[in-house]
């Protein structure tokens, strides 16, 4: 949220996951692109990096020792392995955002969705993206031209396992259609910005709004 904001309002840690290959990446960069409210946690992750990828903006991209020292000096809100490789939230960054008064956006697997909902609770709204079909999945992971066969074999593997904690989120979005599933998100993102308890100066808003009432 902007300085301008007339109510002050808590930050809120919007978690998207999904198979690989769903749309999570595409919806991310739409809505980051196009709203000032809310910015990206940007994970360390040791998997190596992809032609186009580039360090600190896509991810912070460490070897495993540093990972491994990282985590033990306590410089992650949550870390998991996924796929061979192993992903971080780096702390600071996430209450560094926080504190300017933006929500933050992690794409993140279902661990450390588990993981934020023990550590940040009551501010964490959980989406999860669905692809059409299995076809279609396969299909999204072949045209994106990053993975030969055996990854896509193994990452369809994995899909398996991804889609099996749906449930455990709040939100489910079925991204058949790019377009709808992006105003989707925004629809949630908008609602769950309006909710009262997130709106921390509304109690200080009204009272200046309202006349007072007087006894008779
Ligand atoms: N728990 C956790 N998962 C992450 C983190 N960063 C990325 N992931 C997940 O790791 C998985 C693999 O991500 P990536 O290597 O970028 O490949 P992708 O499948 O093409 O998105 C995805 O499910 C991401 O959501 C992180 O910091 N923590
Ligand atoms: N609704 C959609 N219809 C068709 N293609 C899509 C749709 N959403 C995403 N894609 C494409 O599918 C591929 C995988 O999307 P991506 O956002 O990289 O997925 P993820 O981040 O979940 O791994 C990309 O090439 C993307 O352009």
């Amino acid at each position: 949220m902007s300085e301008k904001a007339l109510i002050e309002r808590r930050g809120l840690l919007l978690v998207v996951s999904s198979p690989s290959g769903a749309g999570k990446t595409t919806l991310a960069k739409r809505l980051l692109g196009s709203d000032a409210g809310i910015a990206i946690s940007i994970s360390a992750t040791t998997r190596p990096k992809r032609p186009g990828e580039i360090d600190g903006k896509d991810y912070h991209f460490i070897t495993p020792d540093e990972f491994e020292r990282r985590d033990r000096a306590g410089f992650f809100l949550e870390s998991a392995k996924v796929f061979g490789n192993r992903y971080g939230t780096p702390k600071e960054e996430v209450f560094n955002t926080l504190e300017t008064g933006k929500d933050i956006l992690f794409d993140i697997d279902w661990q450390g969705k588990q993981q934020l909902d023990e550590r940040a609770g009551g501010d964490v709204v959980s989406v999860f993206i669905l692809p059409p079909s299995r076809d279609a999945l396969e299909q999204r992971l072949r045209s994106r031209g990053q993975d030969d066969d055996e990854v896509i074999r193994r990452r369809m593997e994995m899909a398996d396992n991804e889609i099996s904690h749906y449930a455990e989120y709040e939100y489910v979005i079925l991204n058949d259609d790019i377009d709808k599933a992006d105003t989707q998100l925004r629809s949630i993102l908008a609602a769950e910005r309006l909710k009262r308890r997130r709106q921390t100066g509304l109690r200080t808003f009204v009272d200046r709004v309202i006349t007072p009432v007087v006894p008779d």
